[in-house]
């Protein structure tokens, strides 16, 4: 059910790559006005495109929280410990506090902060940028259906938002870090075009959008994989050799070994 976000305010702590892209979803879903979103940094360097949208910006931690209500926390997972203890002391049972932290667990969170504060922990992904994000986020002990309801929509136009208990260092390992094993294949396949000949900027642009067509058809097709990647194979054609190449170099080892890695470091980071 559509939740009205009136006049909510969001804070940000951390002005990276990941605050920069929940803030463009959220900004661009139209539900939260620039005015009423406030990011901090210690340092100018990120806030500058902050600026550019119309968002508030700060150095001082303790005043985005004063003014949220929803605090996103965007910093790297080692300084979570310490940005909480600096801020803990202004957190109120209002806030929601919402960390993208990858591994840090929902339980580490709740030990960092006041008793009872709500709090959720999410892992997005890079492509909320565009909108096509893919997020995964859990509830931690205090955070009801309804915050859950008010976080899905906040973050309706960052792309698809999903729930799930037990599985977000998995999430984290498929598609936080997944974006990045497409980029490496991407450019990998450009590099095989400009091998046989093809110039590199050419190639890279149709590198870009094989993915974005191949992701939006299986996206949109509802149709396995496997469906699809059968369907280009003519027999005897081309794509078949091109499969049995991947086939012979592993492809599919070391992509199942690449999300069970990252999973693995997840737990890891969150000291399971
Ligand atoms: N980059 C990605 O694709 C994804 C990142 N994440 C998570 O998002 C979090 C942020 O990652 P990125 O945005 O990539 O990092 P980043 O390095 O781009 O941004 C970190 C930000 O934190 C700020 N910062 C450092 N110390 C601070 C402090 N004491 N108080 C306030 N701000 C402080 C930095 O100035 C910077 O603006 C990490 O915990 C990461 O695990 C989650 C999913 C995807
Ligand atoms: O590499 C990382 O640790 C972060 C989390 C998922 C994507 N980037």
């Amino acid at each position: 059910m559509e939740q009205d976000l009136g006049e909510i305010k969001v804070g940000f702590i951390g002005a990276g790559k990941m605050a920069h892209g929940i803030a463009q979803g959220i900004l661009l879903s139209g539900k939260v006005c620039p005015g009423n979103v406030m990011v901090s940094a210690p340092s100018l360097n990120n806030l500058g495109k902050f600026k550019d949208c119309g968002v508030r910006t700060t150095h001082c931690n303790t005043e985005v929280v004063r003014v949220s209500r929803v605090l996103f926390l965007a910093v790297k997972p080692h300084i979570i410990p310490s940005v909480l203890q600096e801020v803990s002391a202004v957190i109120t049972l209002q806030h929601i506090i919402v960390s993208v932290a990858a591994g840090v667990t929902v339980a580490t969170l709740e030990r960092l902060l006041p008793t009872g504060v709500m709090v959720l922990r999410l892992m997005p992904n890079l492509p909320c940028v565009v909108q096509e994000g893919a997020l995964l986020f859990c509830r931690g002990s205090q955070a009801r259906p309804g915050e859950a309801g008010l976080l899905r929509e906040l973050l309706s136009s960052c792309g698809l938002v999903e729930e799930g208990r037990g599985v977000i260092d998995i999430h984290t390992g498929l598609s936080g870090s997944g974006v990045a094993y497409v980029y490496m294949l991407a450019e990998a396949m450009a590099e095989g075009a400009v091998k046989m000949g093809m110039p590199s900027a050419l190639a890279n642009r149709i590198a870009a959008q094989t993915v974005l067509g191949a992701g939006r058809l299986l996206r949109d097709s509802g149709q396995h994989p496997a469906q699809l990647r059968t369907d280009v194979c003519t027999p005897g054609g081309t794509t078949i050799f091109g499969l049995h190449a991947l086939e012979r170099g592993g492809l599919r080892a070391a992509a199942m070994g690449a999300v069970e890695a990252a999973t693995e470091r997840a737990r890891e980071l969150g000291g399971k």
